[in-house]
């Protein structure tokens, strides 16, 4: 069965939401040098962390400046995995397995198969994503799902399937890709226009808040598709 990871939580409540909901991890942003409603700072990113319960595996997400940095935000937040965005190098890498305890999931470009392959020996799993020019996710874009099958058919790791999921696709994502688990963040967020209707606009903004109804739908849609099984 497909492992999910409900990312960008922002509040307590919304921890609950991923629970109830049949959650295996949950992600927590901090240190991300773009602009995303889902980043946190550390003290919310320690007291989440510290509220996820057993069996419920809780993700640092975070694109550092340095590895010294993403090793002293481990130490801090304590999560059982931290996902690892940019331009981190393979040494970079190895340096962070060597230092914490948590395990080290880095995020590649489903563009750049090359460079994702590096990291497949050294890293605990590797997340595909649709990444800007600056390596981070988060972009809400999903990618070619045919041509990743292909290319994650051939890594060692686990592979982590993200970019533009949402309710609707999720099963399509899953039957095509057959990843270890699959990784949503903006798909899931409650969209102000649900919190006030008179401000309704053309563009949904979001609210770095997640909308329990989407988690709930993106969970039982992810868990209840059959990969197809290989001839
Ligand atoms: O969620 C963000 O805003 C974000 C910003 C910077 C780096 C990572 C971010 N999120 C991660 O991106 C993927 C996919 O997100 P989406 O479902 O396409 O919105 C997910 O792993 C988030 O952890």
């Amino acid at each position: 069965m497909t492992r999910v990871k409900i990312c960008g939580l922002t509040a307590p409540e919304d921890l609950r939401v991923a629970v109830d909901a049949g959650a295996d991890a949950v992600g927590l942003l901090v240190d991300v040098p773009v602009d995303s409603p889902r980043e946190i700072d550390v003290q919310r990113a320690v007291e989440i962390a510290d509220a996820v319960p057993p069996f419920v595996t809780s993700v640092l997400v975070t694109m550092p400046d340095s590895p010294e940095r993403t090793v002293e935000l481990v130490r801090t937040v304590e999560p059982d995995a931290v996902q690892v965005h940019g331009d981190a190098s393979v040494d970079d890498l190895a340096y962070l397995t060597s230092s914490v305890e948590a395990k080290v999931i880095k995020v590649v470009d489903a563009d750049d198969p090359e460079t994702a392959r590096r990291y497949d020996d050294v890293a605990d799993a590797l997340l595909v994503d649709s990444v800007d020019d600056e390596g981070a996710g988060g972009t809400g874009e999903t990618h070619d799902w045919d041509r990743t099958a292909e290319v994650v058919s051939t890594f060692d790791s686990p592979v982590v399937l993200a970019g533009g999921l949402t309710p609707t696709n999720v099963a399509d994502a899953v039957q095509t890709v057959e990843p270890f688990a699959v990784d949503v963040a903006s798909g899931v967020d409650r969209d102000e226009r649900a919190d006030d209707e008179s401000t309704a606009s053309e563009t949904p903004a979001p609210t770095g808040r997640k909308d329990p109804d989407a988690v709930a739908d993106f969970v039982a849609n992810a868990k209840r598709t059959q990969s197809t099984p290989t001839p």
